[in-house]
């Protein structure tokens, strides 16, 4: 999907809201753990429930290796799901990776290739070799770490280093690698203060900003610092979403809190 395709989805259905899709088995409702792929069936509610309202979706592979070999098969049905049924909808990877250049290569392979996301979270810290492979995908972009939603944030990515945080350099210093134009930004919502200064930097990229809902960011800030002339953001909510209620009404439920995001989005736009 190229990132036209993507902001005219977000005008259309006036809205830039993704859904994670977190699926931590000991949180979902008990009554579907009889059926055959409890992980597929609460992720198929939640899409048949939430796609009219959302614009993408990502599901964080920590979740589903944490299962195994039932977790890699339910993120398969899910993806394959998503791109049957809805491939207008952009799908991110939640995966963190990075490696040695042949390494990414293979993550690259899998995620672009075996599973056909549009997208997948990258670590920089292993610089411009390890996050190539990546960009060389056509139409296929690779979401940058650059200022995280947590804590921890503060230890490395916005200490500085030759006057300049860490989390700029990296933006900076990335812009430049082949295919740049494939890259988009993680920023957390709990560090709205900086979009600002993150949008002189990168007027133009999307930004993918989790952070809204369980871990408190703002989205009427998000919004206010972070927006550009095209929208250029795409605001992540997953437990807030999905875990909404533990009974049969889930997935309306799910909707419910959904909707409500779309909504205040709607009025920023
Ligand atoms: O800086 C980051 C980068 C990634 N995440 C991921 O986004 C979701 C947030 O989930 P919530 O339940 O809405 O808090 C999750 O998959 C994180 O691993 C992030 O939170 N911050």
């Amino acid at each position: 999907m190229t990132t036209s395709q993507l902001t005219e989805q977000i005008h259309l259905k006036k809205s830039f809201l993704c859904i994670g899709l977190d699926v931590d088995i000991d949180k979902i409702p008990k009554h579907l753990l009889k059926e055959e792929d409890p992980i597929f069936a609460f992720n198929k509610a939640i899409i048949d429930a939430t796609h009219q309202l959302v614009v993408a979706y990502k599901p964080n592979l920590a979740f589903y290796e944490a299962q195994g070999i039932k977790g890699f098969q339910a993120l398969k049905k899910t993806i394959d799901y998503l791109n049957e049924n809805h491939p207008e909808i952009f799908t991110i990877a939640d995966a963190k990776r990075g490696d040695i250049g042949n390494t990414s290569g293979m993550y690259a392979k899998a995620f672009f290739e075996d599973l056909n996301f549009d997208s997948v979270t990258v670590a920089p810290y292993m610089g411009k070799d390890s996050v190539e492979p990546f960009l060389a995908y056509e139409n296929k972009h690779t979401i940058l770490l650059a200022l995280t939603s947590n804590e921890g944030a503060f230890d490395f990515q916005t200490q500085s280093f030759d006057g300049e945080e860490l989390y700029k350099k990296v933006i900076k210093t990335s812009k430049d690698w082949n295919n740049g134009q494939n890259l988009m930004y993680v920023v957390g919502a709990t560090k709205a203060e900086h979009l600002r200064e993150i949008r002189h930097l990168i007027p133009e990229s999307f930004l993918l900003v989790p952070g809204v809902g369980a871990q408190g960011g703002s989205l009427e800030e998000v919004c206010k610092f972070g927006m550009n002339r095209k929208v250029g953001l795409l605001v992540n909510a997953s437990r807030a979403v999905i875990y909404a209620s533990e009974d049969e009404n889930f997935a309306e439920a799910a909707a419910t809190e959904a909707k409500k995001l779309q909504q205040e989005m709607a009025s920023y736009l």
